[in-house]
C-alpha cells in the first residue's frame, strides 16, 4: 500500500484551530498522512495573536530538506511565512529539487485582524514562490496585496483577479469568505422582507489552465471561522496527495470545509472566534 502524504509548511497555533494544528487534523480526517515543517511559533487563541517567534530561516530549510529527502510527499501546503528570509529559504529548497503539487496559502492577517507576516513577504511570495506552485489560495485582502489593487467586491471582480494572478505563474483560487452578502433589492421602494443572509452563498473562484470554475456553498451563520483558510488549503493538498486533479480536489475540500464550519457552531472551543470541527465526518 502507498500511503498518501501531505506536508504542511506553516506556523503553530497553540489553540489548535489554525496553522500546523489545523493542517494535521485535516489531513488525518481525510485519510492522509500529515507531516509538518514549522516556520514560526505563535502565541494566539480564539481572540487574537499576542506573540510571534519565527524559526531561523536556515533551520526551516533544514527541516524541509530532511523531510523531502526521506518521505514520498504527494503534496505540500505552504501557510504562514513570517519573514521574507523564511519565504526565500522555502523557495530555495523547492526550486532545487523535484517538486510535488504545492498549494500556497499566502497567509497575511489572522481572522482576529492581527498581522502574522511582515509586509515584505508578499513580494517574495510573488516573485520566488508563486511560480513554483500548483495553486495559490488568497482571500480578498490578500488578493489585493498581491496584485497591488483594490480588493475584489463581486464574483466578476474575483474572476478578473484570479486570471491576473494565474498570469503570474500558477492557478489561483480566490476565496470569497470576506465578500459581503448582497443586501436585498428594495421592492417598489420598500425594503425587502428577506433576511440579508438568507440564501447567501460563499463563493470561491478558480482560474486554471482550462478556464474559470466557481465553487459555491451555503454561507454558514457562525463566528467560528478561525482556521478556515488553513483547513481549505490543507484539504486541497490532501486531495492532490491522493491523486485527485486540481478541480476535483478543490470541490472536495470546499465540501469538507462547509461541513466543518456547520459543525463548528456546536464545538464550543474558546470564547472568541472558535475553530471549525475538523472531525465532523467521524462523529
Ligand atoms: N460563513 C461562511 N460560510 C461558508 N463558507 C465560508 C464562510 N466563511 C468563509 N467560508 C469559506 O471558507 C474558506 C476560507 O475563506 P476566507 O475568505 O474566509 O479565507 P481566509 O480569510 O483565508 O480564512 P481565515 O478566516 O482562516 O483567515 C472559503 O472557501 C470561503 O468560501
Ligand atoms: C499559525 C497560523 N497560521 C495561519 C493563521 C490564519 O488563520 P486564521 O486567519 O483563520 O486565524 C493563523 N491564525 N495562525
Amino acid at each position: 500500500m502507498t500511503t498518501p502524504i501531505m506536508l504542511s509548511v506553516a506556523g503553530s497555533d497553540p489553540s489548535g484551530g489554525a496553522g500546523i494544528q489545523a493542517d494535521l487534523k485535516t489531513a488525518t480526517a481525510l485519510g492522509v498522512y500529515g507531516a509538518a515543517v514549522l516556520t514560526s511559533l505563535t502565541a494566539q487563541n480564539t481572540h487574537g495573536v499576542t506573540g510571534i517567534h519565527p524559526v531561523p530561516a536556515d533551520f526551516v530549510a533544514d527541516q524541509l530538506t530532511a523531510v523531502l529527502e526521506d518521505l514520498a510527499v504527494g503534496a505540500i501546503k505552504i501557510g504562514m511565512l513570517a519573514t521574507p528570509e523564511i519565504a526565500a529559504a522555502v523557495a530555495d529548497v523547492l526550486r532545487t529539487r523535484p517538486r510535488p503539487a504545492i498549494v500556497l496559502d499566502p497567509v497575511m492577517v489572522a481572522t482576529s485582524g492581527d498581522r502574522l507576516v511582515t509586509p515584505e513577504v508578499t513580494e517574495v511570495i510573488k516573485e520566488a514562490l508563486l511560480p513554483l506552485c500548483t495553486v495559490i489560495t488568497p482571500n480578498l485582502p490578500e488578493t489585493a496585496a498581491l496584485l497591488g489593487n483594490l480588493a475584489p467586491h463581486s464574483p466578476d471582480e474575483m474572476e478578473a483577479a484570479a486570471v491576473a494572478l494565474r498570469d503570474l505563474g500558477c492557478a489561483a483560487l480566490i476565496k470569497g469568505g470576506h465578500l459581503q452578502p448582497e443586501s436585498p433589492e428594495p421592492v417598489d421602494g420598500k425594503p425587502s422582507v428577506r433576511r440579508p443572509d438568507q440564501d447567501a452563498m460563499s463563493v470561491d473562484v478558480l482560474a486554471d489552465d482550462s478556464g474559470i470554475t466557481h465553487y459555491s456553498a451555503p454561507r454558514i451563520d457562525t463566528t467560528n471561522t478561525h482556521g478556515t483558510g488553513c483547513t481549505l488549503s490543507s484539504a486541497i493538498a490532501s486531495g492532490l496527495a491522493r491523486g485527485a486533479d486540481l478541480r476535483t480536489a478543490v470541490g472536495a475540500a470546499k465540501d469538507y470545509l462547509t461541513g466543518a464550519l456547520r459543525a463548528g457552531a456546536q464545538l464550543g472551543i474558546g470564547s472568541g472566534n472558535g475553530p471549525v470541527d475538523h472531525l465532523w465526518r467521524n462523529r
